[in-house]
């Protein structure tokens, strides 16, 4: 068997008229400059670069300006003749170079080869090295909503993210959408997902709801488990899935790749990266509601949502207009929470440490879970033995947030709960009980800073498997038909006919889940621990120690 290391080429070969020994092996490729003195330097830049094989994106043979090419049988048609006689033809690659901000681009380097002939034989060495990594893409869904936040999502593929799938051999069949609601009903039953690799989401968080309710109704349904049951265990997804940031918020996108940038997002799909997420599932009375990745809110994030949305024509700036309108507002809603702590796993809501590449936390906890998963699924149920576990909560609550990740955009960098995890199976529970304005816009205001939001008298966070909330005043089904029907357009549509303070304050909020309006007040939360995978690898730690043998990194 092959080691890693083992070299697979070596040779000198000119970048820029400049000599350079080339090497390859099965993890990198490197090239460094030959110099003529060797002494030690240490103000001179570094003449070495290394690049791991992983982060190629592709090689292309350059055609000679004089009329040099290869024909179709690769062989070499006319050799271009240097000065002192000898034939040389050249070939780029393409690969991964990490920018400011977690940003990627696609840099890259020409070669110059004495002869077709090793010219020929980097080509295939590379190209060999790549079709060996069994998790890059090859055949791609896409979606694209050309609604998205500021409406470019059509116009963000075509010219940023298609020409690279194309680079990187990735063919795709892409599919405009054309009504909310489309990419997902496609997914549950016109789609041929056998024929692809992955499904790509042009859009918002909103979109990739949509994708993931296609793809995960789908799972359930071809392995016979019923989603209107909350205590099944859902099974996982197969195909990952790769988000091209071209909503209004893209929290998923920031929280998992690091930026809202299509170019970086594409090159993770191009690279292949595979990054588990949790997905809770909401219910109420027994029947499936939703799906949520992101953020569950009622109260504050819910109301501006409801609001935002008869203002989508002005773009992402929608938010700012209700979150100013529904922070003067100041409404409170009355209830009770009740949850189950995350007991046994690792990590708290107030860790300093946050969610990275490759987190230990998320690796540990998707462990023991998968271990132990009958045995936690069993404890979990709310009417066995180990009721006791649960809590209660009941108050005046401003806003109510469940955060199965930080939820960081760029509105909060840091996200409604910093330490929250991708993949840990649990989610962060916020409770913001009734406190006055300037309170509130001092929590508020510490998700933009350092400060931390939690530490506050009237903020409690609990990092939990499940939740319920049961608003003060019970909402009956034929309520919220009614409140459909008749107040569909209202800012605050509930029925508060039994509510004492009606007038003032409105009974119930709605939930917003992920973008998405959810009317039923009272529902049942759990947190699935690494129900589907995204193109992503979470956000990179920055090197700690630069490498110094890398120009790029002075
Ligand atoms: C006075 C200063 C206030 C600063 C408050 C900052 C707090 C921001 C936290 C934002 C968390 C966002 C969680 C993500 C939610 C998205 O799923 C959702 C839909 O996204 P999209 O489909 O891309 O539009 N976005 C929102 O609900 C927007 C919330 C904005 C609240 C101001
Ligand atoms: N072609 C379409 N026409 C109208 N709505 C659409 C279309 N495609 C998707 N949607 C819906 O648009 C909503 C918002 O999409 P999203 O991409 O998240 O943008 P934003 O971030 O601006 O909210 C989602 O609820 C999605 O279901
Ligand atoms: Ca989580």
């Amino acid at each position: 068997m092959e080691r890693p290391g083992r070299l697979l080429l070596l040779s000198e070969l000119r970048v820029r008229n400049a000599a350079y020994d080339v090497s390859l092996n099965r993890s990198l490729l490197t090239w460094k400059k030959r110099v003529s003195s060797p002494v030690y330097h240490p103000f001179r830049p570094s003449l070495s670069h290394n690049v791991p094989v992983s982060e190629i994106i592709s090689v292309r043979e350059e055609e000679e300006e004089n009329g040099s090419r290869q024909k179709e049988d690769g062989s070499w048609k006319k050799m271009k003749e240097q000065e002192g006689g000898d034939c040389r033809q050249s070939f780029t690659v393409m690969y991964v170079e990490r920018g400011r901000q977690h940003r990627w681009r696609c840099a890259e380097v020409t070669f110059t080869c004495s002869d077709g002939a090793l010219c020929q034989r980097w080509v295939s060495s590379i190209r060999e090295q790549l079709a060996s990594i069994g998790s890059r893409p090859k055949h791609l869904l896409v979606y694209i909503n050309p609604f998205g936040g500021k409406r470019q999502g059509k116009r963000v593929y075509e010219q940023k993210v298609a020409p690279l799938f194309a680079q990187a051999g990735v063919s795709t069949h892409v599919i405009v959408t054309e009504y909310a609601n489309h990419a997902r009903d496609h997914l549950r039953t016109g789609a041929e997902l056998k024929k692809y690799d992955g499904v790509v989401c042009v859009g918002g968080d909103g979109m990739f709801s949509e994708i993931i309710h296609g793809l995960i109704w789908r799972t359930q349904v071809d392995g016979g488990v019923d989603l209107n049951c909350p205590d099944e265990t859902l099974s996982p997804c197969s195909l990952r899935i790769g988000i091209i940031p071209a909503g209004s918020t893209d929290c998923i996108c920031f929280a998992t790749v690091g930026t809202n940038d299509p170019v970086t997002s594409a090159l993770h799909i191009i690279v292949g990266d595979s990054q588990p997420m949790d997905v809770c599932s909401v219910h109420h009375n027994n029947a499936f509601l939703r799906f949520s990745v992101s953020l569950l809110g009622y109260g504050f994030y819910g109301d501006v949502l409801t609001d935002s949305e008869r203002k989508r024509w002005m773009g992402p700036a929608r938010y700012d207009l209700s979150g100013l309108k529904m922070f003067l507002t100041h409404h409170y809603y009355e209830g009770t929470v009740s949850y189950l702590p995350a007991r046994g796993t690792m990590g708290t809501p107030r860790d300093a440490s946050t969610c990275r590449s490759g987190c230990a936390v998320c690796q540990h906890n998707g462990q023991l879970l998968s271990e132990k998963g009958e045995k936690y699924e069993l404890s979990d149920a709310p009417d066995c033995e180990s009721e006791g576990e649960w809590r209660t909560v009941r108050g005046k609550f401003l806003a109510i947030n469940a955060a199965s990740m930080s939820c960081a955009c760029p509105r909060s960098p840091k996200g409604l709960s910093p330490a929250a995890h991708l993949a840990d199976g649990t989610t962060d529970l916020i409770l913001v009980r009734k406190c006055s304005r300037f309170d509130f816009l001092r929590h508020l205001l510490r998700h933009t800073s350092k400060d931390d939001q939690f530490d506050l008298t009237f903020v409690e966070v609990h990092r939990v498997r499940r939740f319920r909330f049961t608003p003060r005043y019970c909402q009956s089904d034929s309520d919220l038909e009614l409140d459909l029907q008749e107040n569909k357009h209202q800012i605050f549509s509930q029925i508060c006919r039994d509510h004492p303070a009606c007038g003032c304050t409105p009974a119930y909020s709605s939930w917003n889940c992920d973008g998405e309006i959810l009317t039923h007040a009272a529902i049942d939360v759990r947190a699935h621990c690494q129900l589907i995978k995204l193109f992503a690898r979470g956000i990179e730690e920055p090197p700690v120690f630069e490498d110094l043998t890398n120009p790029c990194a002075i």
